[in-house]
C-alpha cells in the first residue's frame, strides 16, 4: 500500500513507525527537514519534495499538521485531482465538512489518533465522509489496526473524545508527577518516588478491573476510619481538586471547540 504522511511531528512519526511494514511505501513530507533525516536511509520510506508528490503518489493520505498550518496544506490538494486517494486528517477540532470544503475531495476521513498507540495500545477514534461505502471504511481501519483499538465514532463525540484519549496522556503524566514530588517532599529519591508511583497506579487499574468494584469501594477499603489515608483525601477535597480537574477537563473542551 502506498501511503502519504503530511506532517511529521509528534503524531506523524508515531502513525510511519507504527503502520510501518514492509508492505506498505511510505512518502513523507515535513516542513522543518532536519525531523526527516533519521529516515533517509529506510527503503520504504521516499522523502517528497511536495505536498503534490506525497498525494499523488498515496492512496491514503495522512495530513498531521497543527490545526494552524491545515489550511495552506488542503489548499495545495484542491489544486490536485482525486484519483482514488484518501485524505485522513488527525487535526483536533476539524470537522469532515470543512475538511471537504478546503480540500475539494469527498474521500475525506477523520481520525483522532493519541501518542499511545506507538506501543499499538491507543484508541483512535475515526468517522468518514459520507459518500465512503462499508468496503472502503473496512479497508481503512484495518491500516490502522496496528495502532490499537480503532472506534467508529459521531464526529459530534470528537471533542469530548480528544479531551479524554488524546489530551488524555499528559493529564496523566502531570497527576503521575504530582504524585512523584509529593514522594520526594517526604524523602523519597526521584527515581524509587516514579517507580512505586507508577507501579500504584498501573496496579490499582488493574485491580480495579480484576475486582469490577466501584472507585468509592476501593477508596473505603482503603481509607481506616480516623487513619491515616482519609486524612489525605479530606485535605484534596478541602482544595477542590475534583472541581480544579473538572474544570481542565471543561476548558480543554471548549478549546477544542474552538479550533
Ligand atoms: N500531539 C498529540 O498527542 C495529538 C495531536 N493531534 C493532532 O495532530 C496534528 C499534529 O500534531 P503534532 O504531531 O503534535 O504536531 P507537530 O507540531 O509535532 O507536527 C506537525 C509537523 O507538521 C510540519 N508541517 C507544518 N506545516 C507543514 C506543511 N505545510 N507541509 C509539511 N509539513 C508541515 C511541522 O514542521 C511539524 O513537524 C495536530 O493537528 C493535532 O491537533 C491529535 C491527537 C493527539
Ligand atoms: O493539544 C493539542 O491541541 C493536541 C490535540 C489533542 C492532543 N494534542
Amino acid at each position: 500500500m502506498n501511503i502519504g504522511i503530511i506532517g511529521i511531528g509528534n503524531i506523524g512519526s508515531m502513525l510511519l513507525e507504527t503502520l510501518q511494514n514492509k508492505e506498505h511505501t511510505f512518502h513523507i513530507i515535513n516542513r522543518t527537514r532536519s525531523k526527516l533525516k533519521k529516515y533517509e536511509k529506510i527503503g520504504n520510506i521516499k522523502i517528497c519534495k511536495s505536498i503534490k508528490d506525497v498525494y499523488k503518489n498515496s492512496k491514503y493520505v495522512f495530513v498531521s499538521v497543527k490545526p494552524q498550518h491545515i489550511d495552506e496544506v488542503f489548499k495545495e490538494i484542491s489544486e490536485l485531482e482525486e484519483d482514488g486517494n484518501y485524505i485522513i486528517s488527525t487535526a483536533a477540532g476539524k470537522e469532515i465538512n470543512e475538511i471537504s470544503e478546503k480540500s475539494k475531495k469527498n474521500n475525506v476521513v477523520r481520525i483522532m489518533p493519541t501518542v499511545i498507540s506507538k506501543i499499538g495500545k491507543g484508541v483512535t477514534a475515526i468517522a468518514f465522509h459520507e459518500t465512503i461505502v462499508r468496503d472502503e471504511k473496512k479497508e481503512i481501519i484495518e491500516l490502522l489496526k496496528p495502532l490499537g483499538k480503532v472506534l467508529e465514532l459521531e464526529e459530534e463525540k470528537f471533542d469530548a473524545f480528544t479531551i479524554l484519549n488524546s489530551s488524555g496522556p499528559a493529564f496523566v503524566a502531570f497527576i503521575l508527577e504530582s504524585f512523584i514530588e509529593g514522594a520526594i517532599n517526604i524523602g523519597l529519591h526521584a527515581d524509587t518516588a516514579k517507580d512505586i508511583v507508577l507501579k500504584t497506579f498501573e496496579g490499582s487499574i488493574r485491580f480495579l478491573e480484576k475486582e469490577e468494584i466501584d472507585l468509592s469501594e476501593l477508596k473505603y477499603r482503603v481509607s481506616s476510619p480516623g487513619g491515616v489515608t482519609i486524612k489525605g483525601l479530606y485535605e484534596l477535597e478541602q482544595k477542590g481538586t475534583k472541581g480544579a480537574i473538572m474544570k481542565a477537563v471543561y476548558e480543554s473542551y471548549l478549546k477544542n471547540k474552538e479550533l
